[in-house]
């Protein structure tokens, strides 16, 4: 609380700083009066000058003082510290929802301002607007729904799509967040609860890479029925042709209103994602977040773990890493790493990466197991049909195949199919246990302890699944178990671990919200055709040499969410400056290809700086 407290006051000297150089030019409005102030986009709420209150027909309609922006702000703060301290000692989902409806209330009543104190405000208020709170709201979305945010497209509006896209209000739209609600971070199927994920990382647009919050639309695309959603549709989800007849008719109609408007997949399951992104990539402009996102985002904190045991970044490819999870972030991280490990080898046959999942058999029995036993025993015996995969493995996904091991390859360690993770920790002594599987605890204090034997001199322990309930285990506990040499890395924010004699094991935030704003904005600010491997590559290594030796050597491999923006800004440059060298970038605005290649490093990532919006109160000029 105190925190928050202090820190909204520098915020708010900086921002009068800011105020100070921005002189916000007019801004068109088509309304009048109270049309005003109920759109959350014009509205300033007493801070309308009395000329202002004239020239739009509001005078009357509010108190006669006007309370200058800085005066809302602090008394925004005021009450949510307020609200902090009246909630003390409530268990924790009940504070974060509150503080969500504080914020939430807010973005519905006064864009500006809530950009605003997001900025300012970042490391404090992601928690609850991002990952996550946001998953809290996604499970309670129907109670907590009062107004409609977004866009919804349903099985019930096939063939209508084209159409219905125009009936978005803005003219242009740049950003698009979709979700098809299918696997809601580690929460399974949320339908069109899961809305609540593309309205957060659309926020985390506008905080991290300036997208002007007029030019974005978060979506859900939801074909199915799910028991405890009150407002999607009660019919079963679309299969097959069904379903990507409906994804190609929205994307389609997309790119025809917005033609340079770049997607964002999001929380697709497994299948949908892979399907989707190898369906569009080379004819859209979109990514995958889960699969390429947070591939970019381990990598940068598998290389900053090599950096850390004060090795060469090409030791890399030494790198013993076993992941759990081979699901669509798993397998992106892997694919990734593989690519890096080619490119310093010029082979990949040297990868020393182990990936564990369930076997398919486990699906088979799910239902039986489920009908039959208590959940107890069928957490139990599922959890012993998990384990490492190897070729011998039936049924094993396509994307997981170039992953699953030889008999020759794991012999000599004495592992074999479906070895648990337990004796892969044993046996193999990993650099690195990197855990994308939704299932939270599943690094037990056994598998913790015996990442104690690891080979490396400071072992990784990334815990990446979201949300925090479902991290495969806690902070505190990989430092207690696995040691304090260890570097850690969670997808959900922890508190940093005292480790007694005033040292601090560091917390790493590990989540794709470092990179895909850059990979979205700098996409954008060169007109990209389509996203590229290569520009994921440099958003990925632009991510990895962010941090000084000094700030690796004690633990820290990402940058402190604070400076999101200007991290933003250098991906997004990273991102733009390959895409002109991939020669996808068609250049954005006035600004052609031409006049982006001539652009040096400095010039680009100003130019990325220049494109980003920042909320401040303009002058409202009506016209009919
Ligand atoms: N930190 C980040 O930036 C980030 C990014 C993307 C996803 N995630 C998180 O990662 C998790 C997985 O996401 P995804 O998109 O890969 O989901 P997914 O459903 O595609 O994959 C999960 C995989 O884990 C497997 N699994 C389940 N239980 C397991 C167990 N006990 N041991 C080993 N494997 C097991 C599943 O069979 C599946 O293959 C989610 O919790 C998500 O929130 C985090
Ligand atoms: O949403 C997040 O926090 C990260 C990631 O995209 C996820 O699905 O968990
Ligand atoms: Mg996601």
């Amino acid at each position: 609380m105190w925190k928050v407290a202090r820190s909204a006051a520098s915020s708010l000297r900086q921002s009068r700083r800011r105020m100070s150089t921005a002189i916000p030019g007019p801004c068109i409005v088509h309304k009048r009066g109270t049309d005003i102030l109920h759109d959350p986009w014009f509205n300033k709420d007493t801070g309308f000058p009395l000329t202002e209150r004239d020239r739009l027909g509001l005078r009357g309609l509010l108190p006669p003082r006007v309370i200058s922006f800085e005066q809302q702000y602090a008394r925004f703060m005021d009450a949510y510290v307020s609200l902090e301290k009246n909630t003390q000692g409530q268990p924790s989902n009940i504070v974060s929802l509150a503080k969500w409806r504080i914020l939430n209330r807010l973005h519905d009543r006064n864009e500006t301002l809530y950009y605003r104190v997001l900025i300012d405000n970042i490391k404090n208020f992601a928690p609850i607007i991002y990952t996550p709170t946001v998953g809290l709201v996604c499970q309670n979305y129907s109670g907590l729904y009062r107004r409609p945010r977004g866009m919804y497209f349903s099985a019930k509006d096939k063939g209508e799509m084209m159409s219905m896209i125009y009936n978005w209000p803005s003219r242009q739209v740049d950003m698009i967040v979709l979700t098809d609600g299918s696997r809601i971070l580690g929460l399974g199927d949320l339908g069109v609860q899961g809305i609540g994920i593309p309205i957060g990382k659309l926020d985390m647009y506008v905080a991290a890479a300036g997208i002007n919050p007029q030019r974005m639309t978060p979506v859900s695309v939801v074909f199915h029925m799910i028991m405890f959603t009150d407002l999607g549709l009660r019919q079963p989800r679309l299969e097959g042709d069904e379903y990507l007849e409906i994804v190609d008719e929205f994307i389609e109609a997309v790119h025809a209103r917005w033609p340079k408007a770049v997607v964002q997949f999001e929380d697709f399951q497994m299948k949908w994602a892979f399907k989707t992104l190898e369906r569009y990539r080379n004819r859209f402009c979109m990514f995958n977040d889960d699969i390429q996102g947070t591939a970019g985002v381990a990598l940068a904190g598998l290389l900053g773990a090599v950096r850390a045991q004060g090795r060469p970044l090409t030791d890399f490819a030494n790198q013993k890493i076993v992941v759990v999870g081979a699901g669509s972030a798993g397998l992106g991280v892997l694919k990734m790493a593989l690519q890096a490990v080619s490119r310093m080898t010029e082979s990949t046959a040297d990868s020393h990466f182990f990936l564990l999942d369930k076997d398919v058999l486990v699906y088979l029995f799910q239902a039986v197991l489920i009908l039959c036993l208590p959940m107890l025993i069928y957490a139990i015996l599922a959890a012993l049909l998990v384990g490492l995969i190897t070729k011998e493995r039936k049924g094993i996904d396509p994307a997981a195949a170039p992953f699953a091991k030889s008999h020759g390859e794991i012999e000599g360690l004495g592992l074999g199919e479906g070895s648990s993770l337990i004796e892969v920790v044993k046996k193999v002594k990993p650099h690195v246990l990197l855990g994308l599987s939704g299932v939270g605890g599943v690094f037990t204090e056994q598998v913790l302890t015996a990442m104690r034997e690891s080979d490396s001199t400071k072992p990784a322990i990334f815990a990446m699944s979201n949300p925090t309930e479902n991290a495969e285990c806690s902070a505190a506990n990989a430092f207690k178990y696995a040691g304090k040499d260890i570097v850690f890395a969670s997808g959900s924010p922890f508190a940093n671990v005292d480790l007694g004699n005033g040292k601090t094991g560091h917390v790493n935030q590990a989540n794709n919200m470092y990179l895909f704003p850059g990979i979205g904005l700098g996409s954008l600010v060169s007109g990209a055709r389509i996203i590229t491997d290569k520009m994921l590559q440099a958003a990925a290594e632009c991510l990895a040499s962010y941090m000084t030796d000094e700030e690796i050597q004690s633990g820290i491999l990402y940058p402190s969410i604070d400076s999101i923006r200007d991290i933003t800004a250098e991906v997004g440059a990273a991102v733009l400056r390959e895409a002109i060298a991939d020669g996808v970038a068609e250049g954005h605005g006035d600004v052609g290809p031409k006049e982006l290649s001539h652009m040096c490093e400095e010039e680009t990532i100003q130019y990325v700086k220049d494109n980003m919006w920042f909320p401040v109160y303009s002058p409202l000029v009506h016209e009919k």
